[in-house]
Order: C-alpha cells, then sequence, then structure tokens
C-alpha cells in the first residue's frame, strides 16, 4: 500500500559533521534510498514506513526505516526537530547499544556523537594497515625530512597527561579510555577520523609536541564556549544546537551537494566554529582575516559575501563588491558563489578583479581612451630600450623601474617637488637630491615615451582610478555635509540605478589575496565604500606575497587594528606538506598588511599522507625523466588532479613535449587558467597562485632557477633589494609547495635550490 502524507510545516532534520562522512561511504542505490528518505521525512516524519521507534535505553537515539535494510539514527532534539548522526545497516542498529554515545561537550558545548564500536574498528583498521595516499616514484632513497619526534612503540602516546587535562581541552569524555590505549600513530589518525573533529584536532596537536598551554589557547579556547555559559545545560539541546556549527539544517541542495561532492562539497556545509564567528561577526570597520595556505580564507570570504547579501533590502543592484588580484582568480571566485549562494546571491555581488575595476573607472572618465594596457615585464623592456636610447648608465632598468612603480605610481607622487620629498624607506640604496632631479627626468621621458606609443601600464591605471575615485568620495562627501546642514538625507549611498548621480558604488567589499594588491588599489577600493560597519572585509596571507606590493593599510585609510583574526586549521594540505613548506620559509620575517609582523603559529592540518619525496638528477633531461617517472607513479590519479610546476616559461613548452613524446598529454596554466581541460597542468610558478591540485611536482627547484640567478647581483649594489627579490622567490616557493592536497614532489638537477636545504639532511 502507497501511504501517501500532507506535507507538515516545521519539521526539521539538520546532520551532525562527520555523519556525512559515513553517509557518502555508502553504495549509489542506498544513497538514492537514503535522498529519498530525508526529503520525506521533513515532509512528514509520522507518515507509514519510515517505523520511527527510539532505541532501547536510549531516550533521545531513535531509528527510522530508510529501505528495507538500512536505518537513520537520529537525535531528537525536541518535538520535530530531528539530528541525523548516521546511517547504518540495519542488523548493526540494535546490537551492543551501549556503543551509541551522545551529549554536549562541556568545553565547546558542541553536540558530540560517536560509536564506539566504529572508533575501535576504526583505531585498529589503520594500527594494522598503511595509510593510503597516493605513492611517490619508486625514488633511488630520497633524501626525507627527519620522523616527528615521540614516544617509541608501544607507551602510550597521551600518557603524561591526565583524564581531567584531557577532558579541559575539550577531548570527548567516553573516548578518552580509547585515547590512552594509542601506542602510534596510525592509531591515532584512525580515531581522528571517527572522533568529533575537536578531539581531533587537539590530539593531534598535542601528539606535534605542542605544550600543552599552547594547544588550550590555539585550539581549545577560540571554540570554548564563554564564561556565561561556562555552566552549560547539559541537557538543553536546543541551546547546544544553536551554539554549534558542527550541526547544519538538511535541505535537498546541501543534502545533495554533500552526496554528489563528498568531501569537495563539504566547505558549502560545515565551517568550523572559528571560520564561522568570522562570517557572521558584525566589524565596526574593515577587517582582515589572515592564516596559512589552505585554511579556507576564499571559503570564508565566500560565506561572507552569502551572509552580506542576506543581510540587503530587497533590490536588483550589485551593492557587494567581490574582488582579488587577477582575472583568472575572479572567474574562479564566480564560479564558487554560484554553487554556494545559487543565481540569487550572485545577481546582488558585483565580480571584478582589481585591475579591471580600475579600468572601467579610468574608461568612465575617459570613454574615448584607447590605449593599450601593459604589464611590469613590457614596461621593463621599455625602460631598457630607454636607456640604450638616452645612453643613461648612472641607473639601470631594474632600478627605475621599481622605483617609478613603488614611490612615483606607488605614492601618487605628482610633481618633480612632491618627489624631492617623497618617503623611500625600505627601497634600499639612498638618492641625494641631483640623483632625485635625474631620476624625475627620466620618469618623465619614460611617461612620455608610453603616451606616444599608445601604452599604459596596469599600475599607471590604478594610479588613476584611486585619484579618479578619492576626488569623487570628496564630492560625496561635500555633498552629504551640505544636505546635512540643511538637514535633509544624508545617506547618500543609494544602491545603482537609484538615479543618485553622486554615491558610493557599494556598501561592502569583500577582497581576496589581499597581501598582493598595491596602494594605488587600496586607496581605490577604500574611495568607492562609505566607512561604515562591514565595509571591507579582507582575506590574505603576507606569507604568499608574489608581487612587491608591500603596504601599511592603516595609512591608505583601511583601519584594521582591532579587527585582525587568523585561521590556522589548513583543509588542503597533509600534515608531512606542512611541515615541509614552512620548512621552506625559514625564519624569514612577514608583515601583516599594517606595519607589524605576522606568523603562522598554531599553523596546522588534520590530513595524513605521504612524505613528499626530493630528488636531484644531473641534467634537466634526466630531471624531467624523473617527473614522467613519477607521473606514471601516480597512475591511480586523473591527470587533471595532477600539475608540474616550473620556474621559466621554456621549461613549461620542453616539459610538455617531453611529456608529449611519452604519451602524457597536457595542459599549460595560462594567465586564464589551464588552456585545455585535459592533461596534467604545467605552468610557472606565479600561475599557481589560489589553484590547488591532489599531486603536484615542484621540478626546476635548482640553484640558480630558485632564485634566478640575477638576484644574486643585487646582494652587493643593493642589499634591501637582494633581500626583497630573496623573500618573493621564497613565498613562490612556498605557495607552489602548498598547492598539494595529498603528495607533493619537488626535483631539481646540478644544486637544489637553497631554500630545499631545511629539507635535505647534510650527508
Ligand atoms: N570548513 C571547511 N570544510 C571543508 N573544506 C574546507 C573548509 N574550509 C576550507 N575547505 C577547503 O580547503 C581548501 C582550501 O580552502 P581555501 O582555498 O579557502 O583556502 P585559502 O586559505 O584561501 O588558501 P590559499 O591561501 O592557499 O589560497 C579548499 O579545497 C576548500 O574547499
Amino acid at each position: 500500500m502507497t501511504v501517501t502524507s500532507t506535507p507538515r510545516t516545521g519539521v526539521t532534520l539538520r546532520l551532525l559533521d562527520k555523519a556525512d562522512k559515513e553517509i557518502v561511504k555508502l553504495d549509489r542505490a542506498v544513497l538514492g534510498a537514503f535522498y529519498k528518505f530525508q526529503h520525506d521525512f521533513r515532509r512528514n516524519p509520522d507518515a507509514g514506513g519510515f517505523d520511527l521507534k527510539p532505541l532501547e535505553g536510549h531516550d533521545r537515539l531513535w531509528s527510522a526505516r530508510v529501505n528495507r535494510e538500512w536505518r537513520a539514527l537520529m537525535i531528537r532534539l525536541g518535538g520535530d526537530d530531528w539530528l541525523l548522526v548516521s546511517v547504518k545497516h540495519r542488523s548493526h542498529v540494535h546490537k551492543n547499544l551501549d556503543r551509541f554515545n551522545y551529549g554536549i561537550n562541556h568545553i565547546t558545548g558542541a553536540i558530540e556523537y560517536v560509536d564506539l564500536q566504529v572508533v575501535e574498528e576504526s583505531v585498529l583498521r589503520r594500527g594494522l594497515t598503511p595509510p593510503t595516499a597516493p605513492a611517490p616514484a619508486p625514488a633511488p632513497a630520497p633524501p626525507s625530512a627527519p620522523e616527528p619526534v615521540g614516544p617509541p612503540p608501544q607507551e602510550p602516546l597521551f600518557g603524561a597527561y591526565t583524564d581531567q587535562q584531557l577532558a579541559d581541552l575539550g577531548v570527548t569524555e567516553p573516548l578518552i579510555p580509547i585515547v590512552r590505549k594509542l601506542t602510534t600513530d596510525d592509531e591515532l589518525l584512525g580515531l581522528a577520523e571517527y572522533a568529533p573533529r575537536h578531539t581531533g584536532e587537539v590530539l593531534l596537536r598535542l601528539r606535534d609536541g605542542i605544550p600543552y598551554d599552547e594547544v588550550m589557547e590555539q585550539v581549545t579556547a577560540p571554540v570554548a564556549v564563554t564564561e556565561p555559559e561556562r555552566n552549560l545545560d547539559s541537557d538543553d539541546w536546543q541551546a547546544a544546537v544553536d551554539r554549534s556549527q558542527t550541526v547544519v539544517i538538511t535541505d535537498d541542495e546541501s543534502l545533495q551537494s554533500i552526496l554528489e561532492e563528498g568531501d569537495f562539497g563539504r566547505w558549502k556545509i560545515f565551517l568550523h566554529p572559528t571560520q564561522e564567528k568570522l562570517v557572521h561577526r558584525r566589524y565596526s570597520g574593515p577587517a582582515r582575516v589572515g592564516g596559512g595556505p589552505g585554511t579556507g580564507k576564499t571559503i570564508v570570504a565566500l560565506h561572507r559575501v552569502c551572509h552580506l547579501v542576506s543581510q540587503l533590502p530587497p533590490g536588483h543592484t550589485k551593492p557587494v563588491l567581490l574582488t582579488t588580484f587577477n582575472r583568472n582568480l575572479a572567474a574562479d571566485l564566480r564560479a564558487r558563489l554560484l554553487s554556494l549562494g545559487g543565481p540569487d546571491v550572485l545577481a546582488r555581488v558585483d565580480i571584478a578583479h582589481v585591475d579591471q575595476l580600475a579600468t572601467r573607472i579610468v574608461s568612465e572618465a575617459d570613454p574615448g581612451n584607447t590605449k593599450r594596457r601593459i604589464d611590469d615585464t613590457t614596461a621593463l623592456r621599455e625602460w631598457r630600450e630607454l636607456l640604450v636610447e638616452t645612453g643613461e648608465s648612472r641607473w639601470n632598468a631594474e632600478f627605475l623601474s621599481d622605483e617609478w612603480n613603488q614611490v612615483v605610481l606607488g605614492q601618487a607622487v605628482a610633481s618633480r617637488s612632491d618627489y624631492f620629498t617623497a618617503r623611500r624607506a625600505g627601497r634600499g640604496r639612498s638618492v641625494t637630491r641631483a640623483e632625485r632631479a635625474g631620476i624625475w627626468q627620466l620618469a618623465e621621458r619614460f611617461t612620455q615615451r608610453l603616451e606616444t606609443k599608445g601604452l599604459e601600464t596596469h599600475r599607471q591605471v590604478a594610479e588613476r582610478a584611486a585619484r579618479l575615485e578619492m576626488a569623487r568620495k570628496a564630492r560625496i562627501d561635500r555633498r552629504t555635509e551640505e544636505r546635512q546642514d540643511r538637514g535633509g538625507l544624508h545617506n547618500l549611498h543609494f544602491e545603482a540605478g537609484s538615479g543618485a548621480w553622486l554615491r558610493y558604488r557599494y556598501r561592502h567589499i569583500v577582497v581576496d589575496e589581499a597581501q598582493d594588491l598595491s596602494a594605488a588599489h587600496w586607496k581605490m577600493l577604500r574611495a568607492m565604500v562609505p566607512s561604515e560597519p562591514d565595509d571591507i572585509f579582507l582575506v590574505g596571507d603576507t606569507h604568499q606575497r608574489i608581487y612587491d606590493n608591500q603596504v601599511t593599510l592603516g595609512s591608505l585609510g583601511v583601519h584594521i587594528r582591532g579587527r585582525s583574526s587568523r585561521l590556522t586549521l589548513s583543509y588542503r594540505t597533509t600534515r608531512e606538506i606542512l611541515r615541509d613548506a614552512i620548512r621552506v620559509l625559514g625564519d624569514a620575517d612577514y608583515d601583516d598588511l599594517d606595519g607589524d609582523t605576522d606568523t603562522l603559529a598554531g599553523y596546522r592540518s588534520v590530513l595524513h599522507g605521504t612524505e613528499p619525496s626530493l630528488r636531484g638528477a644531473r641534467s634537466w633531461d634526466e630531471e624531467m625523466d624523473l617527473v614522467v617517472e613519477q607521473l606514471r607513479a601516480w597512475h591511480d590519479v586523473p591527470r587533471e588532479a595532477m600539475a608540474i610546476c616550473v620556474p621559466t616559461n621554456d621549461m613549461v613548452t620542453q616539459l610538455a613535449d617531453r611529456l608529449a613524446r611519452s604519451g602524457i598529454t597536457s595542459s599549460e596554466i595560462t594567465q586564464d587558467g589551464p588552456r585545455g581541460d585535459h592533461g596534467v597542468h604545467i605552468g610557472t610558478m606565479y600561475r599557481f597562485k589560489g589553484l590547488e591540485y591532489r599531486c603536484l611536482i615542484i621540478a626546476g627547484a635548482a640553484d640558480g632557477l630558485v632564485p634566478r640567478a640575477s638576484v644574486d647581483a643585487w646582494e652587493h649594489t643593493d642589499p634591501s633589494r637582494h633581500r626583497r627579490e630573496l623573500h618573493r622567490a621564497r613565498s613562490l616557493l612556498f605557495v607552489a609547495a602548498t598547492r598539494a592536497r595529498d603528495a607533493l614532489a619537488i626535483t631539481w638537477h646540478g644544486e637544489p635550490s637553497r631554500f630545499l636545504a631545511p629539507l635535505i639532511p647534510a650527508s
């Protein structure tokens, strides 16, 4: 008999973090049945056929029929509010009922569920079998980094801590007896797979040798419930749900993205509590989110955009700007925002990269402008030609190009007399007044030269756009004051299309890859949005700065002091890759975009994989053979999920040829992203910003190439520039290494890059 049911309103079906991991492992037919189950259950839990009943001895844990063989386990939070915690074969549901544990964690206030039997089995399984990450090529004994220090096998891993200490860190209490028995890393990883997420994070951190107090400060404190809530009512499940970011309300769409995309769709559904806080917080002014690669900065920016859109009054305009460094990244943001928020969110958001914005503004002011835009490399060629033509030899083209970009354009120096007093802090070599006069004269000839040739650099456009926007802002502010004086309307940032000519362009601006924007970009953005709460939200990591655009935001009117936060848990990279990438950075200093220093303290991962492979060859030719060998060793990974990153364009071409001769298809990563859909992606290091791959090879990591040999020419003539160039080259390698999700291989020919020294044990 078919039972038809009348939909019931007010039924909520939620999903607990990690329950989805179990669900996606079900086979397709069961997944289909589960999808139908959750849809029908939300319409009416009382409809016949669910056989909804509490498990014996568990007043809150209920089972419901998914199909003949499978049952859903759900916690009844109250009334029609249900939390799905597991889907199990019916033969496993009614046995050994003590193994089901659920409760509210006293420290985090989160709802937790564990099936002790599943955890124990996972610990045992992981203890007996090796991890299953892609294997490195069968290398002739690759030099590998030292093993993590820890107690010898068979000693309990967490013997140094009392039960109370572990519970105070927020470790799930029913798991503590199993935690006590762990003696190997594989067992620990087995536990972390099924334990509540916070427990896994704490234990892996302790196992990394991080002192107890630091784990408390870095992992537990950010997600602990605040003091007034400390005396949690351990039975107030509704309050726990409101507090808990490990629970989401399901609807057909969110479920579908989990079922179809598996781990790749999780970012849309489960934010880490620290990510969640940043997304929904109200900021009194500009806010910055930092954090190492893969910590979800872009994910936070995308959720933040959805949050800001959800707060807008209805309309057909685009008062939110989402911007980033280049076209390729902007295209990626658009695709991800569409997948997260759908067309309705996209309809309220303007997505454009910073140079595109600048071009729009300049064209608006000067519609007849037909100049061709050139990048820094082409501009440098123009400088060289100018020097040859003028016979000028006091300065070289690189110095002049830098001076023009960073000092003249960077500080909006408009006249010769301004240039005499312009600050050149951090530019290295000092210049006398007479020299400044000479440099200014050359700069004027250079701009004239570009003008005559109908050329214009992106930096020039950015600088002009900044000036135009600042002038516009000044006019808006003047008008506002006038209206206020007359006691009239003063809120001038009407939405586009409202007919008001003078208005701010946006209400909210969200910036990704903030570390690479120039001073002119910031001035332009600052002038596009009124100084109000939630005006600018920027995410970026200065360890990944690969263009020479160091700024102090405060001096550009973007005041982030007191509104700066950092994410520390990497979702992308394994612990092994992350450890080596951090070693590449060495002990160089990094800024926080506002004149202070930034660190990667607390940066961590709970993912585990193989050790990065490091292999040297005698020649580039031999090295290319190593690359082919490595790709073949990753035979079980789709080609499109692999990439090779090299230092120069020539190497891209040569490698693509070599791969073709070995029967391996490849696609070059261009300025606009990969040129084709098929094959292994190959590109120079600069192209890897913002990308990620399952397996990655960094080839050509040789001395003289990383950093380029020419960089050392600055060592004595311009030590400051030398330092900056080394910094940048190091960051490039760091960015490249952290694009790998599961496996990383680094190769070189001749001597390895000096940045790899901490990874290669001295022979
Ligand atoms: N809460 C989450 N749940 C699941 N996956 C996540 C979560 N947050 C981030 N990720 C995943 O981690 C990876 C890195 O995220 P994202 O690109 O936002 O990091 P990022 O900090 O911007 O990195 P980078 O600085 O290297 O550009 C992505 O694959 C993303 O889907």
